[in-house]
């Protein structure tokens, strides 16, 4: 798609011109100008995704039934016509030859290899409903959808997922419409396009069709929405989905179920309106159907062919034993001699009241004969920084059930006592150096940092009242680099593993220092998990609706002192590199993302540390660490630079400190709290409130202003 339009958005002008991008020398096209902005009210398409028989067609036909303002975007598909589907109604059914060329001829917004089969939305289809007047709907799969997020279409995003995956199983059974086997590859695909929920910023809101009336009147709401040409609402999504382990759903039995006497489906749908759904319980098998000839089915449900099916089921009855314990011996294998080490992977399940949670391992993305490997790109632009490029350890497994957990946070997880709300009462008018200042005179605490808010340079009053993310906030210099910016006004989210230290935290910003608890974010997260760095965007638009993550420190940073090149720890080095090197590079990313989408672009200070320019003890094994310190600085100049080369006002700036009086050491030293002592005894070392200065000195800095790189040293530090 280029830069160029906003499909989806216009209803037909009279002033009708062609369209470079869609149409291509056919209908005439409404106007659309470059990089026109898109003007209030106009309406966006709505794009409806779930996996296969979750009921997505189901509720599209309902909802076009009840309403004629929206058009469905018919699809083409290389697949057969189940019988009842009507060639330019349902899908235009085409050879993938065929399809192929008009791929190469630039004739798709999208297109995608579903399931084994290849589907696409042509520009016409889109052009045909746009110039009928309506609103135009799409039905496409988690593939489609993200192409067409990287494309600059207005459209709302549904996700419309089962109640389990027990019933999704059971509405495909029940649907009649494939086999034993396709409906089996449709299921395993279910879990990674469930998961895909975990995409921050893919779908826009979320539906469970569970009870079908209850899912539509949910869709109408968000449809009328869309034709109204509203923006989302923000935080409708859950900020994780957890998928758990549970037996494979006996498909088979379920098809013997279903072709029973009276299968216990909703009704089917009407027949005036276009219904991609077939629900006809009678209809053979896709594997069948497959076997007819002619584009257009002939909608034959004889009994004959549903006792087919029946026994094709049962054949493959036999087959769905083979892949239970095929899948049940797959996983076992793939847990035992495939998993990757602990670090780089998503963590297991914990329900723990956290903000943000992981996904089992199991469950990564995977393509699942999902992936584009056969076909070219899509032909519209794709900004390389959107691109979901998941490089997660695929773990498949053929057991499967879900859940969703964590709805967005309502609040932070900690609610301390009513001296935050004191201080609120004059949150407006006083300065963080006020706060502070009546903190110190009324409770004669006086926190180690907190006088340095009192000079503040004015170039951080520019910050007041916008957000800064702190990751590794639990202790030392994160810690402190929190109390500083929430006394300089700034919103603060502190971000760490530790639940109680983030708590202590609280009390110490919220409590003692009279800041007010509108202004302090305490998430539980672990920067090694993409899946949970993926909510904190979420999470922060959402406490702070109409807000977004302006400052990022990426302070979270660890070493091991059992990590020689000759003899150490694998683990200890994955555990640096991925808290040092990819959780900096995972954390970086969601706030680009999100400054991307804000079009607000704000400051990033990477921690990078003395160890990031010099090797002080190489021959004790300390090249690892360094070498991931040196990495940082590398990726922060690399970030300068993409920046840059964006023409995007972001600041970018690394400090690095040399040794620091914090539990850096006893962690180095697998928790040995004496090694603090061992390590910074010498000498007069940096306390963290000389790390944090150093950063509020890098955020005052005027606009014309980048400070690179910051070295700090103890006096007597020697290397
Ligand atoms: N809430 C519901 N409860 C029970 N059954 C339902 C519900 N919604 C839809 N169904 C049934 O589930 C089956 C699958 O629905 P449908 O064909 O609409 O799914 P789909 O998401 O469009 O699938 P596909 O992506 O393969 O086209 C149909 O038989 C339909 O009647
Ligand atoms: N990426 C796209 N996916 C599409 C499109 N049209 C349909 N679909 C998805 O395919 C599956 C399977 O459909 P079925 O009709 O064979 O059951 C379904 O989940 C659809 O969402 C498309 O144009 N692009």
């Amino acid at each position: 798609m280029g830069a160029e339009q906003s499909v989806g958005v216009h209803p037909p002008a009279s002033n009708a011109v062609v369209d470079a991008n869609i149409g291509l020398n056919q209908q005439p096209m409404p106007e659309i100008k470059n990089n026109a902005p898109v003007p209030a009210g106009n309406p966006s398409a709505l794009v409806i995704v779930g996996p296969s028989g979750v009921g997505k067609g189901t509720l599209i036909s309902k909802l076009m039934s009840e309403n004629n303002m929206f058009g469905f975007s018919t699809s083409h598909t290389t697949r057969q016509p189940r019988p009842g589907e009507v060639h330019g109604q349902h899908y235009y059914f085409t050879t993938k030859e065929q399809f192929c060329q008009e791929i190469a001829e630039g004739k798709f917004l999208e297109y995608a290899e579903v399931h084994g089969r290849i589907y696409g939305t042509s520009k016409q289809a889109v052009r045909d409903v746009l110039v009928s007047g309506r609103v135009c709907v799409l039905d496409i799969d988690v593939q489609g959808a993200r192409s067409l997020r990287k494309s600059d279409i207005r459209a709302i995003y549904v996700f419309i997922a089962p109640p389990s995956l027990e019933d999704l199983a059971k509405r495909l059974a029940g649907r009649g419409t494939e086999g034993v086997e396709q409906i089996s590859l449709r299921l395993s695909n279910a879990k990674s396009e469930i998961n895909s929920l975990n995409e921050q910023g893919l779908y826009d809101y979320l539906i469970i069709n569970d009870d079908i009336d209850e899912a539509l009147a949910k869709l109408g709401e968000i449809a009328r929405r869309a034709a109204s040409g509203l923006d989302p609402e923000p935080g409708q999504v859950p900020t994780s989905v957890v998928i758990e382990d549970a037996p494979l759903p006996d498909i088979a039995q379920y098809i013997k179920d279903a072709a029973a006497p009276a299968p216990a489906e909703p009704a089917s749908q009407p027949s005036s309106s276009i219904d991609p759904s077939t629900s006809a319980p009678s209809q053979p098998a896709e594997e069948e159907v497959m076997k007819q000839q002619g584009l257009v089915a002939s909608g034959d449900t004889s009994a004959t062919k549903q006792q087919g099916l029946v026994a094709s089921g049962d054949t493959s009855a036999t087959k769905q034993q083979g892949l239970v314990a095929s899948g049940d011996t797959s996983a076992t294998n793939l847990t035992s001699s495939a998993t990757p080490p602990q670090q780089l992977l998503p963590s297991t399940t914990d329900m723990t009241p956290v903000t943000t949670s992981s996904v089992p391992p199991s469950l990564a993305p995977h393509s699942n004969g999902n992936s584009h490997s056969s076909l070219p790109e899509p032909s519209h632009n794709v900004n390389p920084t959107t691109t979901n490029n998941h490089q997660h350890p695929t773990i498949q497994q053929e057991s499967i059930s879900y859940s969703l957990v964590n709805q967005v946070q309502e609040a932070p997880y900690v609610s301390l006592p009513a001296v935050a709300d004191a201080s609120a009462a004059t949150e407006s008018s006083a300065t963080g150096s006020d706060q502070l200042q009546r903190l110190v005179q009324a409770s004669g605490i006086v926190p180690s940092v907190a006088t340095l808010t009192l000079n503040v340079d004015a170039g951080v009053e520019r910050w007041r009242g916008r957000v800064a993310l702190i990751t590794g906030a639990s202790s030392g210099i994160g810690s402190e680099v929190c109390q500083v910016l929430a006394g300089a006004g700034i919103r603060v989210v502190a971000v760490a593993r530790r639940k109680e230290r983030l708590e202590d935290l609280q009390r110490t910003i919220c409590v003692d220092m009279g800041i007010p608890s509108s202004h302090f974010l305490p998430v539980v997260c672990d920067v090694t998990k993409e899946a949970e760095v993926a909510t904190l965007p979420k999470i922060v638009a959402k406490r702070w609706p109409g807000t977004g993550i302006d400052i990022l420190v990426n302070n979270a940073g660890m070493s091991r002192n059992d990590a020689s090149l000759f003899e150490g720890s694998v683990g200890s080095w994955v555990e640096m590199l991925s808290t040092n090197v990819l959780g900096t590079c995972m954390c970086t990313k969601v706030v680009l993302q999100d400054m991307m989408r804000r079009d607000s672009y704000g400051h990033i200070i990477n921690m990078v540390g003395l160890s990031g320019h010099r090797l002080p003890d190489g021959p004790q094994g300390g090249g690892f660490y360094c070498g991931t310190k040196a990495a940082v600085k590398m990726i922060t100049e690399g970030l300068r630079q993409e920046a840059r080369g964006r023409g995007v006002p972001l600041r970018v700036s690394a400090i690095s400190p040399g040794i620091v009086e914090t539990e850096f050491f006893s962690v180095r030293a697998f928790g040995d709290v004496d090694a603090v002592r061992k390590a910074t005894s010498q000498f007069k070392c940096l306390d963290p409130g000389d790390v944090a200065r150093a950063m509020l000195w890098c955020l005052s800095a005027p606009d014309h202003v980048e400070v690179n790189d910051i070295v700090i040293r103890p006096s007597q530090q020697m290397i």
